[in-house]
């Protein structure tokens, strides 16, 4: 038997192998290409299994290879692909101002979107051989029925901005030789949070994780609290245009005392994890903001140190200890140190399961209102310290006769806080209360209640206006503001958005809260024609139960 010494002359075997492997990279890469360009090539069929030995004679095909190996570059093949291209072509600063929408961007998203859901019932068997698109438009005749919007500025866009569509350029010169407008585009927006939402992030950064997800985090699967804000979602505007708004009004009344503007500060504890100056920093916050401050009772500051450290106007949050004379001497405290109004909280006999705290096994700061009267040191090795206090000190009997007790042992209007269904709200108007709260506690207390905003219209009906309603829990935009203002709350409260402004930035960070809220009220109710806010009514918005209900 010869054996060949040529070095090409390698075993049979590891060659074909080798010439397999090298065919099957070269169809696999150009099955790629035929894949992605498909549409253009019309070469769907060109490699398959079965045609493998066809690639060969493709191979050759100069014209063809030159085709199959360009990309698809450049050429929009429709018209959102010119949004990629107009967003690799413009300083972030143009595109963002082109390409963006409101707030959340719900509608931006849903004019798009709505299109979508729109499906066709085409019919057959009509001679299209001739389509005709032109249209007329109040007389003129046009090639289609598509016209171009107006839209502002768009030497930013093109140096020739306008003249594109046919309108006389002058020169883009002058923009591009401002050194300050350069100098102001090419700087990034950093740091400065622009909503509330941002102050979240801003929070999580500067706050010890336990601290953080205790502030952040609700009770169990976390379905409530998600539905809390996304609730607000659903609801939409009808807006009502042609009212002079050149001046808005915010302001309203709550238990007869005048606030800048229907947003409210909601009893959360321990505002010293979020920052050292702790519910002073809050209550300056609040004061300088002109509204009102529920201060909790599980404060890190005292009663007294809150009521000495600005002129707020101040109402007090309840918890009722399971040792009675603790609850009534704090509300007596309160009620010499001028705060309005008791608030007490219902939906906490005991604490919700928090499973982030669970984890952390959550503590039990110093909490000086109730130092030295109710003990805060809690053996519970598993699980949150938290929710050991809760349990030991918190008096799970309280029940409606008890809100006779209270009244017995204060003059000050007492509000109750954590309401949802109509029963409910009836029985607090019998049983004579200055105020309901519509709440779920912010969802940190019994997953599964519905977000407060989709039952805020049932309560406002069981009360029939016979004391105000409020409504916290999800409150997080102006349009929330004003939606729950549309569906009957006298004003809103926020929970998370303040201790996240307070962990963020302290005082200034809360103000800042405040103040967005507020600047987006505004905007609302002006862009919904609503001078003032009595002027926000039913009409001006459209919930979920009413979409469905004009589709049966
Ligand atoms: C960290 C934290 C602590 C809270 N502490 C109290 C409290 O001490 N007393 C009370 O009545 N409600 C308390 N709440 C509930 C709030 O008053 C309010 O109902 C809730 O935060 C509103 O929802 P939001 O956070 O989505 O705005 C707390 C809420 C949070 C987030
Ligand atoms: C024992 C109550 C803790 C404060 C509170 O209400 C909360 O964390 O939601």
């Amino acid at each position: 038997m010869v054996q060949s010494s040529n070095s090409t002359s390698q075993p049979l075997k590891p060659r074909i192998l080798h010439q397999a492997i090298q065919d099957w990279q070269v169809r696999e890469a150009l099955s790629r290409t035929l894949l992605t360009n498909r549409h253009l090539t019309g070469f769907d069929s060109a490699y398959s299994p079965q045609n493998a030995s066809s690639i060969k004679s493709l191979e050759s095909y100069p014209s063809i290879n030159a085709h199959v190996s360009r990309i698809m570059e450049g050429e929009p093949v429709n018209v959102n692909e010119f949004q990629e291209l107009a967003r690799q072509a413009l300083p972030k600063m143009y595109y963002d101002f082109f390409s963006g929408g409101a707030e959340d961007q719900y509608t931006l998203k849903e004019n798009v979107e709505a299109f979508r859901r729109i499906t066709f019932r085409p019919r057959i068997l009509v001679d299209v051989s001739r389509i005709n698109l032109s249209t007329t438009v109040l007389g003129y005749k046009i090639s289609a029925p598509i016209m171009v919007a107006p839209s502002a500025m768009h030497k930013l866009a093109h140096p020739e901005g306008p003249n594109l569509l046919g309108r006389n350029a002058s020169s883009i010169k002058s923009l591009d030789s401002n050194p300050s407008i350069n100098a102001h585009v090419s700087r990034i927006m950093e740091g400065e949070p622009v909503n509330v939402n941002e102050f979240q992030e801003l929070a999580r950064q500067a706050l010890p994780k336990m601290y953080y997800d205790y502030y952040s985090g609700g009770a169990e699967d976390q379905y409530t609290l998600k539905e809390n804000v996304e609730a607000f979602h659903r609801i939409t505007f009808r807006p009502r245009i042609l009212v002079d708004v050149s001046r808005i009004n915010l302001s309203t009344t709550v238990l007869g005392y005048k606030i800048s503007a229907p947003v409210m500060v909601a009893p959360s504890a321990m505002h010293k994890l979020a920052h050292p100056e702790g519910e002073i920093a809050t209550a300056r916050a609040a004061a300088a903001s002109n509204t009102i401050m529920v201060l909790s009772s599980m404060s890190s500051c005292t009663i007294e140190e809150v009521a000495s450290s600005c002129n707020a106007i101040r109402f007090f949050q309840l918890y009722v200890y399971k040792n009675r004379d603790v609850a009534a001497q704090l509300v007596q405290r309160a009620e010499r140190n001028g705060y309005k109004a008791i608030v007490l909280t219902v939906d906490a006999p005991m604490l919700g399961r928090r499973e982030a705290d669970i984890k952390n096994k959550m503590i039990v700061p110093p909490l000086k209102n109730i130092e030295g009267l109710v003990s805060t040191e809690v053996d519970n090795d598993e699980g949150s310290i938290l929710e050991g206090f809760a349990k030991g000190a918190l008096d799970a009997s309280l029940c409606w006769r008890d809100i006779g007790w209270l009244r017995s042992i204060t003059n000050l209007p007492i509000l109750i806080k954590g309401v949802l269904t109509r029963e409910d709200a009836i029985k607090a108007t019998e049983v004579g209360v200055a105020g309901i709260v519509v709440s779920n506690h912010g969802a940190r207390q019994l997953d599964y209640t519905p977000a407060t905003i989709t039952v805020l219209e049932e309560v406002v009906h069981a009360v029939g206006g016979k004391v105000p309603v409020f409504l916290d829990g999800g409150v997080r935009r102006g349009t929330d503001v004003f939606k729950a203002l549309a569906l009957g709350a006298q004003a809103v409260l926020i929970g998370r958005p303040v201790v996240y402004g307070l962990a963020a930035k302290g005082e200034y960070g809360v103000r800042k809260v405040i103040h967005m809220l507020k600047d987006e009220l505004e905007l609302t109710m002006a862009l919904s024609g609503c001078p003032s806010v009595k002027d926000i009514t039913r009409s001006h918005v459209r919930t979920e139960h009413e979409k469905i209900h004009s589709l049966l």
